[in-house]
């Protein structure tokens, strides 16, 4: 029986991925083969050694202490592009709701009485007249999955539309609307932008990215909208913009109490994710790829180790995971050799400082085996399978 525990709530339908006669969801960590989570902070958490495998039912994985985890051996998953849809129809709102000033148009409304409603309404809606999104530009940093949908969406809506990403898959690249136009850096996207949509994840090196040096360059007025992570806009930037209006509008998915109650921002609850289409197309993959790891060995859509699928082709499966480095296959295939164990089939692949093995073999594999082959210098993990 393979032991899950849950660090939020999973959508139903990923969880009935995993059969009841086989999956149990249990509510002490210290029992758990595997982890399923959102946006839980896992960093504090120390992981009992019965984990080999973390299930972000999400795309951001910086609530998951990964780099740590890669050296315990355990394989964090993601669900890539399973929300994307969500949250660019929720940047598309956005972008009408500051647009056409509705945020401040619905507080006016519930704010009447009956008294003289109607001409009220009628004298005082010049207050909120808007722009159109028609001709305006919007750009957008970071063309993955979000950004992508987000990109041609807004091209369908007839805006111009610039983008920013230097690391764009050739997957991307075909999805991406031709008439996107590709900035040459990110102040260039900066200073021609009406509305600058955000979609990186949050690393060292996209903390900040929208700072003072950017502040100076972007158009008087301009909407920024943040449904990446709150610590991609500095904050001393983006207080100085809202103050002196540079920024007209701030709209975003992750609110910081100092700035709620501001009259340019609009703040949402982490809401970029929250549909029930997104939450089971999340919950579903995750649980997938989870079972398949546990039972398998097959890795897919890992942050820290390589894709890796072999159909099972004999008796017994024998899963490494090791460090990226000079002959460790030479070492596993050694300690294989002394036992007398044949190979039937081997997949050997690398990401980064990490590499996997799936080694099917005829024979029957003992434990002495298992240990040898988990006191070679460099190996992470052993399992069989
Ligand atoms: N508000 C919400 O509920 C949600 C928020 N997110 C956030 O959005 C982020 C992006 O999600 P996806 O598009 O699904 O991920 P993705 O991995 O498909 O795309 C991220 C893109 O950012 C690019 N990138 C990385 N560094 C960059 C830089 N310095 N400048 C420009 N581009 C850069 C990458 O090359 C990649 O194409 C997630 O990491 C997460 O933080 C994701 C889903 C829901
Ligand atoms: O997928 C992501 O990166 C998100 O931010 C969504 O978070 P959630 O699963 O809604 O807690």
């Amino acid at each position: 029986m393979y032991k899950i525990k849950t660090l939020n709530n999973i959508s139903a339908s990923g969880l009935s991925r995993l059969p009841s006669e086989r999956y149990e969801i249990v509510d002490e960590l210290e029992q758990a083969d595997a982890v399923l989570v959102r946006s839980a902070d896992m960093h504090p958490i120390e992981l009992p050694k019965s984990v080999i495998a973390v299930g972000r039912a999400g795309a951001g994985t910086n609530n998951i202490p990964v780099a740590k985890l890669s050296k315990q051996g355990v394989v964090v998953f993601n669900a890539p592009g399973a929300n994307a849809n969500a949250v660019k129809e929720l940047v598309l709102a956005s972008m009408l709701i500051s647009a056409r000033n509705l945020h401040d148009a619905l507080s006016f409304v519930s704010g009447l009485t009956a008294d003289h409603m109607e001409e009220t309404i009628e004298a005082q809606k010049k207050r909120f007249v808007g722009n159109e999104l028609s001709g305006r530009t919007l750009g957008v940093v970071g063309l993955g999955a979000i950004g992508v949908r987000v990109a041609n969406a807004a091209r369908a809506l007839g805006m111009r539309v610039i983008g920013f990403d230097p690391h764009m898959t050739v997957e991307g690249a075909w999805a991406l609307s031709s008439d996107v136009i590709k900035a040459s850096g990110l102040n260039e996207l900066f200073a021609s932008s009406d509305f600058i949509s955000f979609h990186v994840p949050l690393l060292e090196g996209t903390r900040g990215l929208f700072n003072t040096a950017a502040l100076s360059v972007v158009k008087s007025g301009v909407t920024l909208m943040n449904f990446s992570r709150d610590g991609i806009i500095d904050p001393e930037a983006l207080k100085q913009g809202l103050n002196d209006g540079r920024i007209g509008r701030y709209v975003s998915d992750f609110p910081k109490a100092d700035l709620i109650k501001h009259p340019r921002v609009i703040a949402l609850p982490h809401l970029g994710a929250s549909t029930h289409e997104a939450e089971e197309n999340c919950a579903v993959m995750v649980a997938d790829q989870v079972r398949d790891y546990l039972e398998n060995g097959n890795i897919a859509n890992s942050v820290n180790f390589p894709s890796t699928r072999m159909a099972r082709g004999a008796r017994s499966r024998i899963c490494v995971a090791n460090l990226n480095k000079p002959n460790m296959i030479g070492q596993l295939t050694h300690v294989l050799g002394v036992h007398g164990i044949n190979i039937a089939q081997m997949h050997n692949a690398s990401k980064g400082e990490n590499a996997y093995n799936l080694v099917d073999v005829d024979d029957e594999v003992g434990i002495e085996l298992l240990t040898e082959l988990r006191g070679i210098d460099g190996v992470l993990s052993v399992r069989l399978v």
